[in-house]
């Protein structure tokens, strides 16, 4: 596949049209960029939704012993049977051998005596003193051990989805962990000293619209957002964060309001002003500068197998992305992509091996890359097989790019897809009222389109 070095200043040229990547051979890139995390042991707890990287195998049988599947009479022999005790669930069974005509009570669930033939429900039993009849069918109401789940067998295969019932059904077997592949840890970077992240917006700001899109983003994809742990003395000056431009950690707000914490718990400079009421956020705000974002990438590459850097992607003067990858030595393997929007995106290795995605500031355009990059690669990471694809007929008067994908919001409806509007690279309006993105390739003549589904 092809392989976009960029060893220095990023690139001119009129909007890179040339240099970037077609849409899907981008996206099988991504998908190929890493191969699963290596396994590992967690609990079950913390095993919901990933893969698992190991069978579950019965370590003990279902059900464990031989259980009574009926409130009544476990007996021995033909009838009247006399009833010599009684056996409750959780209780061990009636010591030794049942005998021939008799009988003990017995609970659903309680283990059955050796020697009993079959248990009587209670609602088939006559009673009398300590006489019980009634007709019964040898083996009838009894669960011998292991019928529903052999102790040894392999009940789940590696590869599943670890969901409830999974979940559910190991604990019954006795696992207390599951061997899976663990979810991809992802850090995200904000850029932007013009975005701020509470409040109005005020002059020549703008309103971050792409980190709180992307926990429930990673989440759908299988990954965990973890703190981006920014390193004090790198270039990151502490500041005043009423100013742009201000520390990491800190948003570039409006004097008067309050700002976001970065980190959750483990970001270094996570900074709350004093008194405010400041909601922490587990993304990290990097201020514009190579020496800013350089640290940045290096410390959260450190810490997460996948670094997202939101903006400073495309070619101006605060957009420093490319600089710092070329700096730091970085595989650029997509240096951007042929479609509409979302064109500057960026895929590279990181040394040492970490991924690193560049998203396109614009925030309908971020999630265009995300969905070609960033989610391909996720789940690589993750274990997961590619989604099967969607194809649908697409309505309405959709005009192709002569050169470029598109990628269309639409809501998917039983004859065809239907654009929703509204999505310009600017705003999310449109994906917000969609549920996928419609790829319409170049030069497109009206044949079904591929849909990719959006996070729900
Ligand atoms: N000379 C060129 N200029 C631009 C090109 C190009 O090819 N040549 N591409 C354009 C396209 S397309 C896009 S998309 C943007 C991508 O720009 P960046 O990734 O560098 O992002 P910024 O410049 O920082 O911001 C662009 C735009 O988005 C707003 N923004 C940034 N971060 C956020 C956020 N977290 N939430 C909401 N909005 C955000 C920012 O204020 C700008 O308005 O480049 C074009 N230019
Ligand atoms: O393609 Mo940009 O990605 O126009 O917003």
């Amino acid at each position: 596949m092809t392989r976009n070095s960029i060893r220095g200043p990023a690139r001119k040229g009129s909007r890179g049209a040339a240099a970037d990547m077609p849409w899907a051979e981008a996206r099988a890139l991504a998908a190929a960029v890493a191969g699963p995390l290596p396994p590992a042991e967690v609990p079950l707890a913390e095993a919901g939704g990933l893969r698992l990287a190991a069978p579950v195998r019965a370590l003990a049988p279902i059900p464990g012993f031989d259980t009574a599947a009926m409130d009544g009479y476990a007996v021995a022999g033909p009838p009247p049977w006399r009833v010599v005790g009684s056996v409750l669930a959780g209780r061990v069974a009636h010591e030794g051998v049942l005998a021939p005509g008799t009988a003990v009570e017995i609970a659903t669930g309680a283990e059955v005596p050796h020697g009993a033939d079959a248990v009587l429900p209670v609602e088939g039993a006559l009673r009398t003193g300590d006489l019980v009849r009634g007709e019964i069918a040898r083996g009838r109401h009894i669960r011998p051990r292991g019928t529903d789940c052999p102790q040894g067998r392999d009940l789940v295969t590696a590869g599943a989805v670890v969901t409830p019932a999974l979940l559910g059904l190991a604990a019954s077997v006795g696992h207390d962990t599951l061997t899976v592949h663990p979810p991809p840890r992802v850090a995200v970077l904000v850029t932007g000293d013009e975005v701020v992240s509470t409040g109005l917006p005020g002059r020549g700001r703008v309103r971050d619209a792409i980190g709180p899109m992307l926990p429930g983003l990673l989440s759908w994809s299988g990954a965990r957002l973890v703190p981006a742990p920014l390193p004090d003395a790198a270039g990151l000056p502490g500041g005043d964060p009423g100013t742009a431009g201000s520390w990491p950690g800190r948003d570039a707000d409006p004097p008067g309001r309050a700002p976001y914490a970065a980190g959750g718990g483990g970001a270094g400079r996570g900074g709350v002003a004093a008194g405010a009421e400041a909601p922490v956020v587990p993304w990290a705000r990097v201020r514009d500068s190579v020496e800013a974002l350089a640290a940045a990438v290096t410390a959260a590459g450190a810490a997460a197998d996948v670094v997202v850097v939101c903006g400073a992607s495309s070619k101006g003067p605060a957009d420093h992305l490319r600089r710092v990858l070329a700096d730091l030595g970085a595989e650029v393997l997509v240096a951007g992509v042929a479609c509409r929007p979302g064109h500057p995106q960026v895929l590279a290795r990181l040394p040492g091996g970490r991924v690193l995605v560049g998203l396109p500031g614009n925030p309908f355009a971020a999630l265009v890359a995300a969905m070609t990059l960033l989610v391909p690669a996720l789940r690589a990471l993750g274990g997961r097989t590619p989604p099967g694809a969607q194809w649908s007929a697409l309505a309405g008067d959709v005009r192709p790019h002569p050169a470029l994908t598109r990628l269309v919001a639409v809501r998917r409806a039983e004859d065809a897809a239907v654009p929703v509007g509204h999505d310009r690279p600017g705003t999310l309006w449109g994906a917000a009222l969609a549920d996928a993105l419609a790829v319409v390739p170049p030069g497109w003549g009206g044949a079904p389109v591929e849909l990719v589904e959006l996070p729900s």
